[in-house]
């Protein structure tokens, strides 16, 4: 049997010839190819089915996560940039340290992740590799790409998918509720991105002068905002909460915003309008933003497009920017319905779980549309300071629960608009001698009593001659004068 096969494989000879056709034959294709297709293209082939069978070839996966997903940021890529510095080893050879302002130089630095730095990490018995890189854009309008490659083994991808990514992302909710700091984002305008700092103002509802019952209400319905999510879900709304802070200069909205991030232990994305250059920046600006966090527009009646009457809300701006800056706003600028989208438009239902909060000197400045009912939820005026407020105060400025002067400093406070930025500033002078702070305040209360008084009788008085002149042109109809009489009493 074995001779009679051995006589069926063909000689040597046959075999020698045959391998010095196929040679021959493989160099007069390779010089065809190489006469007839241009070398960029055999390159591209080339590459082409290195790719292919390498693809096939390899024991390695990799995923790719981009710092951008969608429209927004890539929740995903955030955890993997809070997680990884913390697992940092000796295999990695470099690591990005750094301090921002309010960290202490004592302290050690706070870590990132260096671009093509090599990072591992074992989990559940597989080994995976880390590496950050950066894309460049050309455009110097839009920022650079990056992205995290994750390698593993092909057959561990699976388990990478449905058991590492969520550990990933329950280890940096972790981290970040652990972390002492909240982070304020302020609006880069240049790179058209958000900046953060350490957020660590110390105002809470304890320090707040307001009155007891509706520092007690905002608690509540913060609490219960963030235990109704099914609730919202089954009515069909996003997720989110809107409140319009109003009043008059220093009776504490921002302090207010301050002490809801500290209970909420929410991050404060901080957005001047004004420095958006349209809506469709707007857009992805209000995308990028995280869950969990407070969207805050203060003096939403200065901004350029959102105001009742945009030239008359403009003019009465306290901080006005320049001309120049002013019309440049007026020309491109945020619309209200790009701002309304977010609150309840189509829009509103990207991301869950935040906080817009608008805050305004002038709400008979805004336009009607965003006080419609509904579109902010709960509307906060935030006004003089009261007794109780007062006595807040003193607490926390002066350490005293009860002093003697306390009813005769209530009685102007009843009489007199006066702010708590105002009482705290009066407090703040002589705060180790309780007694000299309530004197000097009381004293300031007189004056403040005494200036509004005169104001009001020069008001009288300049209503008064107004009327003379103008019941002498004979122009004044008797129901006009009695509208006035009121006026004036309303004034007094
Ligand atoms: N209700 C308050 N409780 C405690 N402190 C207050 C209160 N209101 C004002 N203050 C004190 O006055 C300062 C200014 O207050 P804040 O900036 O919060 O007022 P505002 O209403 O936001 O003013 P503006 O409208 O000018 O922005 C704060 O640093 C705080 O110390």
């Amino acid at each position: 049997m074995a001779p009679a096969m051995l006589k069926e494989l063909p000689s040597v000879s046959t075999l020698l010839s045959a391998y010095a056709s196929i040679s021959a034959m493989a160099m007069l294709i390779r010089t065809i190819i190489n006469e007839m297709v241009p070398e960029r293209m055999r390159k591209y082939i080339a590459s082409k089915i290195y790719d292919l069978t390498a693809a096939y070839f390899s024991t390695k996966f990799t995923f790719v996560i981009e710092d951008r997903w969608h429209a927004g940021d890539n929740q995903m890529f955030r955890a993997a940039e809070v997680y990884l510095p913390t697992i940092i080893g000796p295999s990695s050879n470099s690591i990005l340290v750094g301090f921002d302002e309010s960290s202490d130089p004592l302290e050690p630095p706070k870590r990132g992740i260096t671009v093509d730095c090599k990072i591992r990490d074992d989990f559940e018995g597989m080994h995976l590799e880390w590496t950050l890189s950066l894309i460049e854009t050309k455009n110097s309008y839009l920022r650079n790409k990056r992205l995290f490659n994750l390698t593993c083994k092909k057959s561990e991808r699976d388990r990478v998918e449905q058991r590492y990514f969520p550990y990933i992302n329950k280890t940096a909710q972790a981290i970040l509720r652990e972390s002492e700091s909240l982070s304020i984002y302020t609006y880069e305008q240049y790179c058209s991105m958000w900046e953060p700092t350490d957020f660590k103002h110390p105002a809470t509802f304890e320090t707040l002068a307001m009155e007891p019952e509706l520092k007690e209400f905002i608690m509540k319905d913060l609490d219960s905002f963030v235990e109704r999510k099914e609730f919202f879900e089954s009515v069909g709304r996003a997720w989110k909460r809107g409140y319009l802070l109003y009043g008059p200069p220093g009776t504490g909205k921002s302090s207010l915003v301050a002490a809801i991030a500290n209970y909420m232990r929410y991050d404060v994305y901080d957005l001047q309008v004004q420095s958006v250059r349209s809506d469709s920046v707007l857009r992805s600006l209000l995308t990028s933003t995280t869950n969990q966090s407070i969207l805050l527009i203060e003096d939403i009646d200065c901004s350029t497009t959102v105001t009742h009457n945009r030239t008359k809300g403009r003019e009465n701006c306290e901080d006005d920017e320049d001309e120049l800056t002013r019309k440049r706003a007026a020309k491109l600028g945020v619309t209200l319905s790009g701002l309304l989208n977010f609150i309840d438009g189509l829009w509103s239902s990207c991301g869950h779980e935040r906080i817009i909060i608008f805050t305004t000197n002038h709400k008979e400045k805004l336009d009607p549309a965003l006080l419609r009912p509904g579109r902010m939820d709960v509307h906060i005026y935030m006004g003089y300071c009261t007794p109780a407020g007062f006595r807040k105060l003193a607490a926390s400025y002066l350490g005293i629960k009860d002093h003697e002067l306390f009813g005769c400093i209530d009685d102007l406070i009843k009489s007199i608009q006066v702010t708590p930025a105002e009482v705290a500033q009066q407090l703040m002078m002589i705060s180790d001698e309780p007694r000299l702070a309530l004197e000097g305040l009381i004293e300031f209360l007189n004056s403040k009593n005494k200036d509004t008084e005169e104001a009001a009788v020069e008001e009288k008085m300049k209503s008064s001659k107004e009327r003379k002149k103008r019941r002498l042109k004979g122009k004044i109809q008797i129901s006009e004068l009695a509208l006035s009489e009121t006026r004036c009493m309303y004034l007094t």
